[in-house]
Protein backbone atom coordinates (compact mmCIF):
# COMPACT_ATOMS: atom_id res chain seq x y z
CA UNK A 1 0.00 0.00 0.00
CA UNK A 2 1.24 3.32 -1.11
CA UNK A 3 0.13 5.60 1.57
CA UNK A 4 -0.10 3.77 4.46
CA UNK A 5 -0.12 5.54 7.72
CA UNK A 6 0.72 2.32 9.97
CA UNK A 7 1.93 -0.87 8.43
CA UNK A 8 2.08 -4.15 10.86
CA UNK A 9 3.80 -6.77 9.15
CA UNK A 10 3.85 -10.32 10.49
CA UNK A 11 3.58 -9.32 14.08
CA UNK A 12 3.82 -12.13 16.65
CA UNK A 13 3.46 -11.61 20.20
CA UNK A 14 3.55 -14.48 23.40
CA UNK A 15 3.21 -14.02 26.56
CA UNK A 16 4.63 -17.29 27.99
CA UNK A 17 3.02 -19.67 26.29
CA UNK A 18 0.26 -18.34 24.96
CA UNK A 19 0.33 -17.09 21.32
CA UNK A 20 -1.61 -14.27 21.28
CA UNK A 21 -0.80 -12.76 17.90
CA UNK A 22 0.75 -14.89 15.36
CA UNK A 23 1.59 -13.34 11.81
CA UNK A 24 -0.51 -10.33 11.59
CA UNK A 25 -0.32 -7.90 8.88
CA UNK A 26 -2.16 -4.74 8.22
CA UNK A 27 -2.11 -1.58 6.43
CA UNK A 28 -4.07 1.25 7.15
CA UNK A 29 -4.27 3.92 4.47
CA UNK A 30 -4.24 7.58 5.04
CA UNK A 31 -7.99 8.88 6.21
CA UNK A 32 -9.37 5.51 6.64
CA UNK A 33 -11.30 3.95 9.60
CA UNK A 34 -9.92 0.87 10.53
CA UNK A 35 -11.51 -1.86 12.42
CA UNK A 36 -10.34 -5.04 14.73
CA UNK A 37 -13.42 -7.39 15.05
CA UNK A 38 -12.75 -10.82 16.82
CA UNK A 39 -13.97 -13.00 19.88
CA UNK A 40 -12.94 -11.97 23.57
CA UNK A 41 -9.58 -13.13 23.78
CA UNK A 42 -8.45 -12.95 19.96
CA UNK A 43 -5.60 -10.27 20.23
CA UNK A 44 -7.27 -7.00 19.08
CA UNK A 45 -5.85 -5.34 22.35
CA UNK A 46 -2.29 -6.97 21.87
CA UNK A 47 -2.07 -5.75 18.53
CA UNK A 48 -2.95 -2.01 20.14
CA UNK A 49 -0.69 -2.66 22.46
CA UNK A 50 1.85 -3.97 20.13
CA UNK A 51 1.35 -0.67 17.88
CA UNK A 52 1.29 1.86 20.98
CA UNK A 53 4.34 0.17 22.51
CA UNK A 54 2.95 -1.38 25.53
CA UNK A 55 3.78 -4.63 25.33
CA UNK A 56 6.33 -4.92 21.68
CA UNK A 57 6.28 -7.72 19.22
CA UNK A 58 8.85 -10.34 19.78
CA UNK A 59 8.75 -10.69 15.82
CA UNK A 60 7.81 -8.60 12.71
CA UNK A 61 7.66 -4.69 11.93
CA UNK A 62 5.90 -1.90 13.18
CA UNK A 63 5.72 1.34 10.53
CA UNK A 64 4.54 4.76 11.10
CA UNK A 65 4.68 6.61 7.85
CA UNK A 66 6.90 4.06 6.85
CA UNK A 67 9.55 4.78 10.07
CA UNK A 68 9.67 1.50 12.21
CA UNK A 69 8.16 2.14 15.94
CA UNK A 70 9.15 -1.33 17.21
CA UNK A 71 10.73 -0.72 20.52
CA UNK A 72 10.30 2.43 21.10
CA UNK A 73 8.34 3.15 24.57
CA UNK A 74 4.58 5.07 24.25
CA UNK A 75 5.59 7.91 25.28
CA UNK A 76 7.69 7.81 22.26
CA UNK A 77 5.09 6.48 19.67
CA UNK A 78 2.30 9.74 21.26
CA UNK A 79 5.25 11.85 20.29
CA UNK A 80 4.99 10.56 17.25
CA UNK A 81 1.37 10.97 16.47
CA UNK A 82 -0.18 8.17 17.95
CA UNK A 83 -2.86 8.73 20.57
CA UNK A 84 -5.14 6.05 21.92
CA UNK A 85 -8.18 6.02 23.91
CA UNK A 86 -8.78 2.92 26.57
CA UNK A 87 -11.51 0.19 26.77
CA UNK A 88 -11.97 1.64 30.57
CA UNK A 89 -11.97 5.13 30.37
CA UNK A 90 -8.82 6.42 32.12
CA UNK A 91 -9.52 10.27 32.71
CA UNK A 92 -8.01 12.71 35.04
CA UNK A 93 -9.95 12.10 37.75
CA UNK A 94 -11.09 15.12 40.43
CA UNK A 95 -10.44 17.74 36.95
CA UNK A 96 -12.86 19.42 35.01
CA UNK A 97 -13.88 18.26 31.33
CA UNK A 98 -12.21 21.30 30.14
CA UNK A 99 -9.10 20.46 32.01
CA UNK A 100 -8.78 16.77 30.76
CA UNK A 101 -9.00 17.67 26.61
CA UNK A 102 -6.67 20.51 27.50
CA UNK A 103 -4.05 17.62 28.79
CA UNK A 104 -4.18 16.63 25.05
CA UNK A 105 -2.05 19.18 24.21
CA UNK A 106 0.90 17.91 26.30
CA UNK A 107 3.14 16.77 23.82
CA UNK A 108 3.15 20.19 22.21
CA UNK A 109 3.81 22.13 25.30
CA UNK A 110 7.54 22.04 26.03
CA UNK A 111 8.17 24.44 28.57
CA UNK A 112 10.87 27.14 28.43
CA UNK A 113 11.37 28.82 31.54
CA UNK A 114 14.15 31.07 30.24
CA UNK A 115 11.76 32.16 27.22
CA UNK A 116 8.28 32.43 29.43
CA UNK A 117 10.54 35.26 31.61
CA UNK A 118 11.76 37.22 28.85
CA UNK A 119 9.38 36.91 26.03
CA UNK A 120 6.67 36.29 28.01
CA UNK A 121 4.03 37.51 25.14
CA UNK A 122 5.35 34.51 23.64
CA UNK A 123 4.33 32.06 26.28
CA UNK A 124 0.67 33.59 25.44
CA UNK A 125 0.41 33.32 22.26
CA UNK A 126 1.41 29.33 22.75
CA UNK A 127 -1.23 29.31 25.20
CA UNK A 128 -3.77 30.87 22.68
CA UNK A 129 -3.06 28.02 19.90
CA UNK A 130 -3.53 25.39 22.51
CA UNK A 131 -7.11 27.07 23.43
CA UNK A 132 -7.78 27.46 19.84
CA UNK A 133 -7.22 23.55 19.31
CA UNK A 134 -9.46 22.66 22.61
CA UNK A 135 -12.21 25.12 21.82
CA UNK A 136 -12.67 23.45 18.15
CA UNK A 137 -12.44 20.15 19.35
CA UNK A 138 -15.30 20.94 22.29
CA UNK A 139 -17.33 22.65 19.34
CA UNK A 140 -16.96 19.39 17.22
CA UNK A 141 -18.05 17.00 19.55
CA UNK A 142 -20.50 19.16 21.66
CA UNK A 143 -18.99 19.60 25.09
CA UNK A 144 -19.56 23.07 25.26
CA UNK A 145 -22.43 22.26 28.06
CA UNK A 146 -20.32 20.20 30.09
CA UNK A 147 -17.10 21.73 29.84
CA UNK A 148 -17.01 23.18 33.88
CA UNK A 149 -18.19 19.66 35.17
CA UNK A 150 -16.24 17.35 37.09
CA UNK A 151 -15.40 14.31 34.82
CA UNK A 152 -16.42 11.93 37.86
CA UNK A 153 -20.01 13.37 37.71
CA UNK A 154 -20.96 13.04 34.10
CA UNK A 155 -22.29 10.05 32.58
CA UNK A 156 -20.44 7.02 30.89
CA UNK A 157 -21.46 8.34 27.23
CA UNK A 158 -19.87 11.92 27.95
CA UNK A 159 -16.83 10.25 29.44
CA UNK A 160 -15.51 9.02 26.28
CA UNK A 161 -16.37 11.53 24.31
CA UNK A 162 -14.11 13.68 26.84
CA UNK A 163 -11.58 10.87 26.01
CA UNK A 164 -11.75 11.19 22.32
CA UNK A 165 -11.84 15.14 22.50
CA UNK A 166 -8.66 14.81 24.67
CA UNK A 167 -6.94 12.48 22.34
CA UNK A 168 -8.43 14.28 19.35
CA UNK A 169 -6.52 17.61 20.75
CA UNK A 170 -3.23 15.99 20.06
CA UNK A 171 -3.81 16.37 16.51
CA UNK A 172 -2.72 12.60 15.60
CA UNK A 173 -1.38 11.07 12.74
CA UNK A 174 -3.28 7.86 13.78
CA UNK A 175 -6.33 8.11 16.46
CA UNK A 176 -6.37 4.30 18.02
CA UNK A 177 -9.89 3.55 19.50
CA UNK A 178 -10.26 0.70 22.00
CA UNK A 179 -14.30 -0.10 22.41
CA UNK A 180 -15.02 3.75 22.53
CA UNK A 181 -18.55 2.38 22.62
CA UNK A 182 -18.16 -0.32 25.31
CA UNK A 183 -20.91 0.21 28.19
CA UNK A 184 -23.23 2.55 26.27
CA UNK A 185 -26.88 2.38 25.26
CA UNK A 186 -28.15 2.80 21.57
CA UNK A 187 -28.78 6.61 21.52
CA UNK A 188 -25.39 6.92 23.01
CA UNK A 189 -23.64 4.63 20.46
CA UNK A 190 -25.60 6.23 17.88
CA UNK A 191 -24.52 9.94 19.11
CA UNK A 192 -20.62 8.29 19.12
CA UNK A 193 -20.60 7.27 15.68
CA UNK A 194 -21.98 10.34 14.40
CA UNK A 195 -19.19 11.87 16.34
CA UNK A 196 -15.89 10.02 15.23
CA UNK A 197 -17.09 10.14 11.18
CA UNK A 198 -18.05 14.61 11.88
CA UNK A 199 -14.27 14.40 13.46
CA UNK A 200 -12.91 12.27 10.74
CA UNK A 201 -14.61 14.81 8.24
CA UNK A 202 -13.53 17.52 9.90
CA UNK A 203 -9.69 16.76 10.89
CA UNK A 204 -9.05 14.07 7.83
CA UNK A 205 -8.05 11.63 10.79
CA UNK A 206 -6.71 8.13 10.20
CA UNK A 207 -8.46 5.61 13.03
CA UNK A 208 -7.35 2.27 13.90
CA UNK A 209 -10.83 0.93 16.32
CA UNK A 210 -11.33 -2.35 18.07
CA UNK A 211 -15.03 -2.87 18.27
CA UNK A 212 -17.44 -5.95 19.07
CA UNK A 213 -20.95 -3.95 17.71
CA UNK A 214 -21.27 -5.30 14.31
CA UNK A 215 -24.12 -2.38 13.89
CA UNK A 216 -21.20 0.08 14.63
CA UNK A 217 -18.35 -1.92 12.54
CA UNK A 218 -20.14 -1.43 9.64
CA UNK A 219 -21.72 1.70 9.80
CA UNK A 220 -17.76 3.40 10.59
CA UNK A 221 -15.04 1.28 8.88
CA UNK A 222 -13.71 1.08 5.40
CA UNK A 223 -12.25 -2.51 6.16
CA UNK A 224 -11.52 -4.46 8.44
CA UNK A 225 -9.25 -7.54 10.79
CA UNK A 226 -10.75 -9.89 12.15
CA UNK A 227 -8.70 -12.17 14.70
CA UNK A 228 -9.43 -15.35 16.35
CA UNK A 229 -6.98 -16.86 18.62
CA UNK A 230 -4.45 -14.68 17.35
CA UNK A 231 -4.62 -15.56 13.93
CA UNK A 232 -6.00 -13.74 11.01
CA UNK A 233 -8.81 -14.98 9.58
CA UNK A 234 -10.97 -12.39 7.13
CA UNK A 235 -9.88 -9.24 6.04
CA UNK A 236 -10.88 -7.00 3.79
CA UNK A 237 -14.37 -4.56 3.53
CA UNK A 238 -16.46 -5.00 6.27
CA UNK A 239 -19.29 -6.40 5.28
CA UNK A 240 -17.83 -8.69 3.29
CA UNK A 241 -15.32 -9.50 5.72
CA UNK A 242 -18.00 -10.36 9.04
CA UNK A 243 -20.26 -11.95 6.52
CA UNK A 244 -16.89 -14.60 6.29
CA UNK A 245 -18.32 -18.29 6.83
CA UNK A 246 -15.05 -18.60 9.12
CA UNK A 247 -16.05 -15.63 11.28
CA UNK A 248 -19.72 -16.55 11.70
CA UNK A 249 -17.53 -19.69 12.98
CA UNK A 250 -15.40 -18.12 15.39
CA UNK A 251 -18.78 -16.23 16.94
CA UNK A 252 -20.84 -18.59 17.51
CA UNK A 253 -19.16 -21.91 16.66
CA UNK A 254 -19.82 -24.78 14.03
CA UNK A 255 -23.39 -25.87 13.25
CA UNK A 256 -23.85 -29.54 14.34
CA UNK A 257 -23.61 -32.03 11.56
CA UNK A 258 -27.12 -33.34 11.20
CA UNK A 259 -28.33 -37.13 12.97
N1 LIG B 1 -0.37 -9.09 29.80
C1 LIG B 1 -0.76 -10.32 29.45
N2 LIG B 1 -0.24 -11.40 30.09
C2 LIG B 1 -0.61 -12.65 29.77
N3 LIG B 1 -1.50 -12.96 28.80
C3 LIG B 1 -2.04 -11.93 28.13
C4 LIG B 1 -1.72 -10.57 28.43
N4 LIG B 1 -2.43 -9.76 27.59
C5 LIG B 1 -3.16 -10.57 26.82
N5 LIG B 1 -2.94 -11.87 27.13
C6 LIG B 1 -3.55 -13.06 26.52
O1 LIG B 1 -3.48 -12.88 25.12
C7 LIG B 1 -4.66 -13.34 24.49
C8 LIG B 1 -5.29 -12.21 23.69
O2 LIG B 1 -5.81 -11.25 24.61
P1 LIG B 1 -6.35 -9.82 24.15
O3 LIG B 1 -6.65 -9.05 25.39
O4 LIG B 1 -5.42 -9.23 23.18
O5 LIG B 1 -7.71 -10.24 23.40
P2 LIG B 1 -8.89 -9.29 22.93
O6 LIG B 1 -9.28 -9.76 21.57
O7 LIG B 1 -8.52 -7.87 23.06
O8 LIG B 1 -10.04 -9.66 23.97
P3 LIG B 1 -11.27 -8.78 24.54
O9 LIG B 1 -12.22 -8.59 23.41
O10 LIG B 1 -11.83 -9.65 25.61
O11 LIG B 1 -10.71 -7.50 25.07
C9 LIG B 1 -5.55 -13.87 25.60
O12 LIG B 1 -5.37 -15.26 25.70
C10 LIG B 1 -5.04 -13.16 26.83
O13 LIG B 1 -5.27 -13.90 27.99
Amino acid sequence: MTDAVLECRNVTRRFGGVVALKDVSIAVARGEIFGLVGPNGSGKTTLVNAITGFYPPQQGQILLDGQPINGMKPFRIADRGVARTFQNVALFHGMSVLDNILMGRHIYMKPNPLASLFYPWWAAREETAHRRKVEEVIDLLQLAPARDEYVDVIPLGLQKRVELARALCAEPRLLVLDEPMAGMNQEEKEYMVRFILDAQDALGLTVLIIEHHMDVVTALCDRVLVLNNGQQIAQGPAREAIADPRVIEAYIGKPRDAA
